[in-house]
């Protein structure tokens, strides 16, 4: 089971407080991380084991989209963040098109990541 973890630079904090605040429940789960570029670099720090992907603006959430509609991806948590301006919105909104098309759980916050991940790991 492979999970997709991306955040735009003013929620990469919100993304390594989300994850930690599920690692025991995580280490009892058969799940791998992949992440774009520097989300992935400060999961990384923070202690998880992570495949890490092309940074978001270089293609970082391309790919990912790819894994959604080749059904490689369980869910996808994207903390993007509203208030700011990105060169690549249109392979932010393509990504979260992909998810839609394909059906793969998408959040796109942490009350709704949560209540994902409340679901996934009560499963095992
Ligand atoms: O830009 C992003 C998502 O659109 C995230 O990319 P990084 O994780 O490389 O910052």
């Amino acid at each position: 089971m492979k999970i997709a973890l991306i955040a735009h630079d003013g929620k990469k904090a919100d993304m390594v407080h989300f994850l930690s605040g599920f690692k025991d429940e995580l280490k009892h789960v058969n799940i791998d991380l992949v992440a774009t570029g520097t989300t992935g670099l400060h999961i990384e720090r923070a202690g998880f084991k992570v495949q890490r992907l092309l940074s978001g603006p270089l293609g970082g959430d391309a790919q990912i989209a790819a894994m959604a509609a080749e059904k490689q991806l369980e869910m996808v948590i994207f903390f993007r963040d509203p208030l700011d301006k990105h060169p690549h919105e249109p392979d932010v909104q393509m990504l979260m098109r992909i998810c839609d098309v394909h059906n793969i759980p998408l959040a796109t916050n942490p009350a709704a990541a949560s209540l994902m991940f409340q679901q996934l790991t009560s499963r095992f």
